[in-house]
């Protein structure tokens, strides 16, 4: 076997609930005669919910959604699964990136599915002539939503998009323990230094820098929490957290890692205050939060590892982690969200695909929330694939819980 099928087979071990998903799509074939054209981290979870559409039914057509996170072993395997074709390629140039995106759209698809928008945007900007076609699309990452909710507002969202994102079953897993955990670990395995001690600062508190700052407080990291929303700043504070600007931390922090979704977090007020030795990192989206472009204009010298790139300014060095683009993924050795999180983030996908398969055509261009029903079967097919079971309320619960005229 080759190592891209060895690797995809370790995953799929770790994946019961889309495997039971499987089940159903494997009997039923909803996607029978459906093309669906996908732009997600090429990687072997994401293989494992590329062939359980395709088992479905479908013709999956797939490239990445980052120049930097397919694993070339993964992607050329999964062009040999039946009924895929794969486009992706690691280390591709920004103009290959689209490329492939073209290519992916040339097989017309009727679905889409993205993590970041990509194929959404290169559809209502370049390949208009797809609008027709298209019933519905998924989204599966919180800039995404961001961004189909910005042109939903102007607009000028052309078909139903649910954002599997904004859901219980997606961001209280992948995006707190998901990131939290392959952060740190692409962290440590790309760079080999300490965690325990360090002053880490995480930049945004949102889901995915809850998780992390939560998981290198447990390593024994001295945690420090940038953040522009009150309310979050305050939460930080009160879940023990040093809260601080960026431009305070910069002088004190080691290890930074942003996680906002926002451009220029880390730049070049911060740079001049940064220590020597100082290693920055991204997890939140694209290459856009940490100002590379200062750091290439004025570093007087570039030194590149694996994974790492050195920039000297004047006495000091700052490293940069995988280019900028997210730590967790794109370096070499980064392996992603652990599959048990992805598990249940591509049973969303798979079930969200399966809803916009069934109801598209009857829904208006906009963006859509996860059907409560969906995100509640993903939670008790996890439950049920763990042994796990919970109480159900009685009936005498049910009615108290639906009464107001009973008091002290
Ligand atoms: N690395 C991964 O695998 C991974 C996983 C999930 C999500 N993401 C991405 O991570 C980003 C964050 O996702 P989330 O679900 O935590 O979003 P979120 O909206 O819950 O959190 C983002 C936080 O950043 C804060 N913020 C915005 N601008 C800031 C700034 N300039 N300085 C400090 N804080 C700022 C916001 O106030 C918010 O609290 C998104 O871009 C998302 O797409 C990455
Ligand atoms: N495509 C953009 C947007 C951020 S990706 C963030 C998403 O990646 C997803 N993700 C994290 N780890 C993995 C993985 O190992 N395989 C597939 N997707 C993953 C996760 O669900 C999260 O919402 C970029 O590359 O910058």
């Amino acid at each position: 076997m080759s190592s891209g099928t060895l690797k995809i087979e370790w995953a799929g071990q770790y994946m019961p609930v889309l495997a039971a998903i499987r089940k159903q799509f494997v009997k039923e074939r909803p996607f029978e005669g459906m093309t669906i054209g996908m732009a997600l981290h090429v990687e072997a979870k994401t293989a494992n919910l590329v062939s359980t559409l395709a088992a479905g039914g479908a013709e999956v057509h797939i490239t990445g959604c980052n120049p930097l996170s397919t694993q070339d072993d993964v992607a050329e395997a999964l062009g040999k699964v039946k009924n895929v074709n794969c486009y992706a390629k690691r280390s591709c140039t920004v103009d290959e990136y689209y490329a492939a995106i073209n290519d992916v759209l040339d097989a017309k698809p009727v679905i889409t599915i993205d993590d970041g928008m990509d194929l959404i945007h290169y559809i209502h900007t370049k390949r208009r002539d797809l609008l027709k076609k298209v019933i519905g699309g998924c989204e599966e990452t919180t800039t995404g939503i961001h961004r189909l909710k910005a042109m939903a507002a102007e607009g000028k969202l052309e078909f139903p998009v649910v954002a599997v994102n904004d859901t219980p079953m997606k961001h209280f897993f992948d995006n707190v323990h998901g990131t939290g955990e392959s952060v740190l670990s692409s962290i440590m395995i790309t760079t080999n230094t300490l965690i325990a001690g360090k002053y880490f600062v995480v930049a945004g508190y949102g889901y995915c820098g809850r998780g992390l700052a939560r998981k290198a407080h447990g390593l024994g990291a001295k945690v420090i929490v940038t953040e522009i929303d009150p309310r979050r700043a305050l939460e930080a504070h009160m879940d023990g957290f040093m809260v601080m600007t960026m431009e305070d931390a910069a002088v004190i922090g080691d290890i930074f890692v942003t996680t906002t979704g926002n451009c220029a977090v880390i730049a070049k007020k911060h740079f001049a205050k940064l220590k020597d030795g100082a290693i920055l990192a991204n997890a939140g989206h694209f290459n856009v939060e940490i100002d590379l472009e200062y750091l290439h204009k004025n570093a007087a010298k570039i030194i590149r590892r694996d994974g790492i790139e050195t920039f000297v300014l004047g006495k000091k060095s700052v490293h940069v982690l995988a280019e900028g683009r997210l730590v967790n993924l794109a370096t070499p050795k980064g392996m992603g969200h652990p599959i048990e999180v992805m598990d249940l983030s591509f049973a969303l996908q798979a079930l969200c695909t399966l809803h916009i398969a069934k109801n598209g055509k009857k829904m208006k261009g906009g963006v859509y929330d996860v059907p409560n029903e969906i995100d509640e079967q993903v939670a008790n097919l996890k439950l049920a694939s763990l042994g796990l079971s919970i109480d159900s309320l009685s009936k005498e619960q049910k009615k108290y819980s639906c009464s107001w005229d009973i008091g002290t």
